[in-house]
């Protein structure tokens, strides 16, 4: 473990250092402000004592353990809904040409040229789809939190000092006075407004991404993320499960997993695009 930690920091250490010699050099390829780490450091020119090594690490660290199986997992169980339910499948894909306003058959590069801010906003049956992802899927499925101070909680239950308090998104999201009797079904409608238009639940009932003031930092960017990479496969990919009639098991690990991970098979989506 102590070996696997220095490696890490070893790592972490290299990357800060080679951006902050390009950084003073202004080299050619540098982008400034165009990654996360890049925006931490030119903010630490002004006063470096303020942000150390250490803390710079933390950061990034921070991003990639939270960034990474969170989004990874909940694609891979969006794609087994997609696979599970064909018709949510289609209409997902439709909703991605008529956003991006493409017609026939494009390439790669046309499809990446339409994407753009005002198309990924558009397509709110995408986002109502990953958010029923997360519901029956939270990426956290049980988080523990400890108490600071002793208090009362909203149904008068008192909890002390130093108690342990687990919320359980997992259960949660397939609780029938929550969500209604269709708890366990997947349908990505019951986000949407009469206008088709994403309309978020309070955090409170559904909290795949925490709630209160340490709510996930990466929200919205996990949003964008998940729905360009889905948007880019369903453009060009027609989904189905390597073995049709089969099902997935899950394995808790952090995070919730796909046990063995996701088998698929990829078919050209006839009739519409071109991935050259
Ligand atoms: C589907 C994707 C994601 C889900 C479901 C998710 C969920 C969560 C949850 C439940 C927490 C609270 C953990 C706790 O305090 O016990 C959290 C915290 C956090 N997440 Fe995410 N996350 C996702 C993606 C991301 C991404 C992509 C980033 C960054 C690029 C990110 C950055 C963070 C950070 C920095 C925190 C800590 C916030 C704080 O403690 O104040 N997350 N996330």
């Amino acid at each position: 473990m102590k070996k696997s930690l220095e490696s890490i920091d070893d790592f972490v250490y290299k990357l800060i250092d080679t951006k902050i010699e390009q950084l003073s050099r202004r080299q050619t390829g540098f982008m400034e402000k165009e990654d996360i780490l890049s925006r931490f450091l030119i903010e630490r020119e002004k006063n470096p004592d303020d942000m150390s090594y250490k803390y710079l690490r933390d950061i990034i660290l921070n991003f990639v353990i939270a960034g990474r199986h969170t989004t990874t997992g909940t694609l891979s169980w969006f794609f087994y809904m997609l696979c599970k339910h064909p018709n949510v499948q289609e209409k997902v894909a439709q909703e991605v040409r008529e956003a991006t306003k493409i017609k026939g058959e494009v390439t790669v590069d046309e499809f990446v040229a339409s994407l753009t801010e005002e198309a990924l906003n558009e397509m709110q049956y995408l986002h109502a789809s990953l958010t029923e992802t997360l519901r029956l899927y939270p990426a956290v499925p049980l988080d523990v939190k400890q108490c600071f101070s002793e208090d009362t909680l909203p149904d008068g239950f008192e909890v002390k000092k130093g108690d342990l308090v687990i919320y359980q998104p997992y259960p949660m999201g397939r609780m029938q006075f929550l969500w209604g009797e269709d708890a366990e079904d997947f349908r990505p409608e019951r986000w949407l407004n009469g206008d088709g238009v994403f309309v978020p639940g309070s955090p409170f009932k559904f909290p795949a991404f925490q709630a209160g003031p340490r709510i996930c930092l990466g929200k919205e960017f996990a949003y964008r993320q998940m729905k360009i990479f889905a948007a880019a496969l369903l453009c060009f990919f027609k989904f189905k499960m390597w073995e049709e009639m089969s099902t997935v098991r899950s394995r808790t690990m952090l995070t919730l997993q796909i046990y063995g991970g996701l088998h698929l098979a990829a078919l050209h989506r006839q009739g519409c695009l071109n991935a050259d």
